[in-house]
């Protein structure tokens, strides 16, 4: 068991349900991305612990989201609050039926950072293995939520599936629990159109036939370079987090430094080329430079230069000191052009300085 804390708060991150902390406030998904659909159903779980804890103070809770009654916490045992608790699979179902590693929106320190942001207090990771799978929805039930998480409430989307071969739905949840009083909040649907100001464009049909906000979607309209879109759907900027390492040490030469950034693995990368972003030097912002430091990324394999290998790199603007070894967080803003293969490195830096006068008018005007 894991305990990864920040700024005095911190995760337990529990890598099989007999290890978690219980009793529990459980939320139920794979939850890659934490997208804005996975926050409302994460909203439920944390809203129970916080009213419990309000209960445990002599308070009564001021919601009930639940459809059923929600019983009142045995208080008298020394922690009988739930913790509240995002329990997903490890690794990614479709890794384990495809057979082939999935990249990911948001890999685990993300995961376990966006959840911490929320207030979530504990990641549970089933291991999804043939035995996992083989679980019938009752048995998962019983085995799992009941007996091993010993969960006192349960929060799900609708067309949440689980179970052997997904056989169990949500509303078969909500009936199997209640034979255990566990109540279940069925969360509805959250769609891209709930998102939008009345003048917003609506998502390229070509995308999707519905618009419900899903993780696949996501990865479309990241992989379409659409970035606008991804962060409306996820509810916050498409994100990369890496670590600065070294390069070819060419970009200074042609007057555009730039940070070389190692991305976990598994990351998903969105579509290759040129971007405009917002980055965070982890352990830099003070009260004399800005949190966040404005810039133009490129991500691909550097033809110009005959690079080998698919590259992440960061040039910032107004930034002249060394940033190797540290931490770059990095907020896609916009896609601005596919990568290309120049005659001279004269060219590709004619093309960056122009680049650069583009992302700096995207700042200018909308951020
Ligand atoms: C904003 C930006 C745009 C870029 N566009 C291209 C491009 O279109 N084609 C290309 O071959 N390389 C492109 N690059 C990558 C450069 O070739 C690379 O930064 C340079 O070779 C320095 O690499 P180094 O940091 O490994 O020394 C771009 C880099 C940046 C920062
Ligand atoms: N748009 C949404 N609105 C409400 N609940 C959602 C939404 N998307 C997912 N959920 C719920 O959040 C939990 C986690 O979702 P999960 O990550 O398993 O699916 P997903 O986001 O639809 O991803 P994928 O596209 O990979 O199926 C589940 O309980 C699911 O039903």
């Amino acid at each position: 068991m894991l305990n990864l804390s920040q700024n005095g708060s911190s995760v337990w991150v529990a890598a099989a349900a007999e290890l978690a902390l219980t009793p529990t406030a459980v939320a139920l998904g794979k939850f890659d991305g934490v997208h804005l659909g996975h926050q409302r159903v994460i909203q439920p779980i944390l809203q129970s612990a916080i009213a419990e804890q309000r209960w445990r103070n002599g308070e009564t809770p001021e919601v009930n989201l639940s459809p059923h009654p929600v019983t009142a916490p045995n208080l008298n045992s020394p922690q009988k609050r739930a913790y509240s608790t995002v329990v997903t699979f490890h690794p990614h179902p479709q890794e384990f039926f495809t057979g082939q590693p999935r990249a990911l929106l948001t890999p685990l320190d993300e995961k376990v950072e966006l959840l911490r942001s929320l207030g979530v207090e504990q990641l549970v990771l089933l291991p999804f293995d043939k035995e996992l799978s083989a679980l019938s929805p009752e048995e998962f039930v019983e085995k799992i939520l009941v007996k091993q998480l010993q969960c006192q409430k349960i929060s799900v989307g609708q067309d949440f599936c689980f179970g052997k071969k997904r056989e169990g739905t949500a509303q078969d949840l909500q009936s199997l629990a209640a034979k255990y009083n566990i109540p279940v909040t069925i969360v509805p649907i959250k769609t891209y159109t709930d998102e939008l100001p009345p003048d917003g464009h609506s998502l390229d049909p070509e995308l999707t036939a519905d618009d419900r906000i899903s993780t696949s979607l996501i990865r479309q309209t990241l992989e379409a370079g659409d970035i606008p879109q991804s962060n409306i759907l996820l509810g916050r900027p498409y994100t990369l987090t890496g670590v600065v390492i070294p390069g070819q040490k060419l970009g200074r030469t042609i007057g555009f430094p730039t940070a070389n950034l190692q991305l976990p693995e598994d990351k998903f990368l969105p579509r290759s080329g040129v971007y405009a972003v917002q980055v965070l030097v982890r352990g830099e912002a003070t009260s004399t430079t800005p949190t966040m430091i404005q810039g133009v990324m490129n991500i691909g394999n550097r033809p110009t230069v005959n690079g080998t290998h698919r590259a992440v790199e960061v040039h910032l603007f107004n930034w002249s000191s060394d940033l190797y070894g540290k931490t770059l967080i990095v907020q896609l803003v916009r896609f601005l052009r596919p990568e290309q293969k120049f005659s001279s490195l004269e060219a590709l830096r004619s093309q960056i300085q122009q680049d650069c006068a583009v992302a700096r008018e995207i700042f200018r005007t909308e951020c």
